[in-house]
């Protein structure tokens, strides 16, 4: 997509949203009727309002209720950037007049910057600590201009060679694939003589949370305030400073394999979050995966206060957050004790079940519409638990390890990974890293 190659995009134009823009000249004005959603979609909708007798629509459907609808798409040419607006022909009187009046945005200092994630484009990362239930970001949408980009590299070239032709546009698919992928649903106060107005639903893209890139185990949500049209960003678990800031794009269920599959056919892309790229166990790469839990760890305040080691990822933790040791350093240190790590691990499924139930509370509480997924949390203690079961393999403790191993086994649903856990538990010599640390010790 054009929009993730435009790399100041964000900041720029964020102190812009209080203030009118300038007289925009329309280069390309287009007016269009929505489609309607594929037939299921329709029925599954039909349905719902057809049962809810607060509708009172017993005859609903969705495929003519869209046909009514329409939307205008301008493109804007700006000196040097372009532009577009797609405004619902229902909402343009409503949002013209009240955005440009609203305040600004209340984040201060940044909390974050937008940098290279690597293949997932631009992300959002943290630039300083933030604690569970944090206020990341507000941000309105912008005002009925949105610019697409600002870098001469990436704005579309003229076709013609003389400099008095104007410049050619994209066509309208342009902005509509970028509305696609970028923008958020969010509802509106429509005024009430509209007809069904309570049926409205409308999408709108955001300049900071479009460069938030998805997780299956995210660690911020949004929420939107339909009376005051500010959108808001808040951590659901404490987030490093230099950690990804991430958000589900899709109601997370406890199928790993069926969201990414949901995730690929709504949004179009094959999920590459930490939690779909956790390398198996079998290839026993387990520095990085537990590298990763330990600072999960040592933001939460474990670790070993004074220890010689410093892992220093991101440059910022070590001058207020103890180092706990990775798996591989622990199973190569005899100086360190034999339950360090099995501890720490047991205290972080302690503290994830608490922060569950206050981040829980929180959420559902604040924010109704985006509650946190229990498969979620449960997904995070899994990988816990499978590490103290690594523990005590690396230790040769048999008994401990087939608990361990029984217990991770029972929560994982992938067929393989049970299949390579029922195969160490009845024989943990073929545990890959089985007495490690005690042949290391002797
Ligand atoms: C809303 S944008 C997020 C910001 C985007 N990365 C950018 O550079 O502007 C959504 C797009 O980012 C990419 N993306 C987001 N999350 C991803 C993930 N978990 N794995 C792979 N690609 C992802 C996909 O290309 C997706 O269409």
């Amino acid at each position: 997509m054009p929009l993730t190659t435009a790399t100041t995009f964000t900041k720029r134009h964020s102190k812009s949203l209080t203030i009118t823009p300038p007289k925009p000249d329309l280069s390309l004005k287009d007016k269009r009727i929505l489609k309607a959603p594929p037939t299921p979609i329709c029925a599954a909708i039909n349905e719902q309002i057809r049962r809810d007798p607060s509708y009172a629509y017993p005859h609903f459907d969705l495929a003519s209720y869209v046909r009514h609808r329409s939307y205008t798409l301008s493109t804007l040419d700006f000196e040097r950037s372009m532009g577009a607006s797609f405004l619902d022909d229902g909402v343009h009187d409503i949002l013209a007049g009240l955005i440009s009046e609203l305040p600004p945005s209340i984040t201060n200092p940044p909390t974050f910057e937008v940098r290279d994630a690597r293949e997932k484009g631009l992300g959002l990362f943290a630039t300083s600590f933030l604690p569970p239930g944090g206020l990341i970001f507000d941000e309105h949408p912008p005002p009925v201009w949105l610019p697409l980009n600002q870098d001469d590299n990436v704005r579309p070239k003229s076709t013609s060679s003389t400099s008095s032709s104007p410049p050619s546009l994209p066509p309208p698919s342009f902005y509509e694939d970028i509305m696609q992928t970028n923008s958020v649903a969010i509802d509106l106060i429509v005024p009430t003589s509209t007809p069904h107005h309570e049926l409205s639903t409308h999408r709108a893209l955001f300049l900071r949370l479009s460069r938030c890139n998805h997780s299956c185990d995210p660690n911020a949500v949004w929420s939107w305030d339909a009376s005051t049209l500010m959108l808001t960003l808040t951590a659901l678990r404490p987030i490093a400073p230099g950690e990804e800031i991430t958000i589900s794009y899709i109601s997370l269920s406890g199928n790993h394999a069926a969201q990414r599959e949901q995730l690929k056919a709504i949004c179009g892309f094959d999920c590459t979050c930490e939690e779909c790229t956790l390398p198996s166990y079998v290839a026993v790469n387990t520095k990085s995966v537990v590298a990763d839990k330990a600072e999960e760890f040592n933001i939460a305040g474990y670790g070993v206060p004074g220890s010689a080691h410093n892992p220093d990822r991101h440059g910022h933790y070590d001058t207020f957050i103890p180092y706990l040791p990775t798996f591989g350093e622990w199973y190569q240190d005899p100086t360190l004790p034999d339950t360090l790590l099995i501890n720490a691990h047991k205290d972080a499924l302690y503290r994830i079940e608490q922060e569950r139930i206050a981040s829980s509370y929180l959420t559902v509480a604040e924010f109704p519409p985006q509650p946190i997924p229990l498969s979620t949390t449960a997904k995070r203690m899994d990988s816990h638990v499978e590490e103290i079961a690594m523990c005590y393999g690396a230790l040769g403790d048999v008994r401990h390890f087939r608990k361990w191993i029984a217990i991770a086994k029972d929560s994982r649903v992938n067929r393989k990974q049970k299949a390579v856990f029922s195969k160490w538990s009845a024989d943990p010599s073929s545990f890959p890293l089985w007495g490690k640390r005690g042949q290391i010790r002797v």
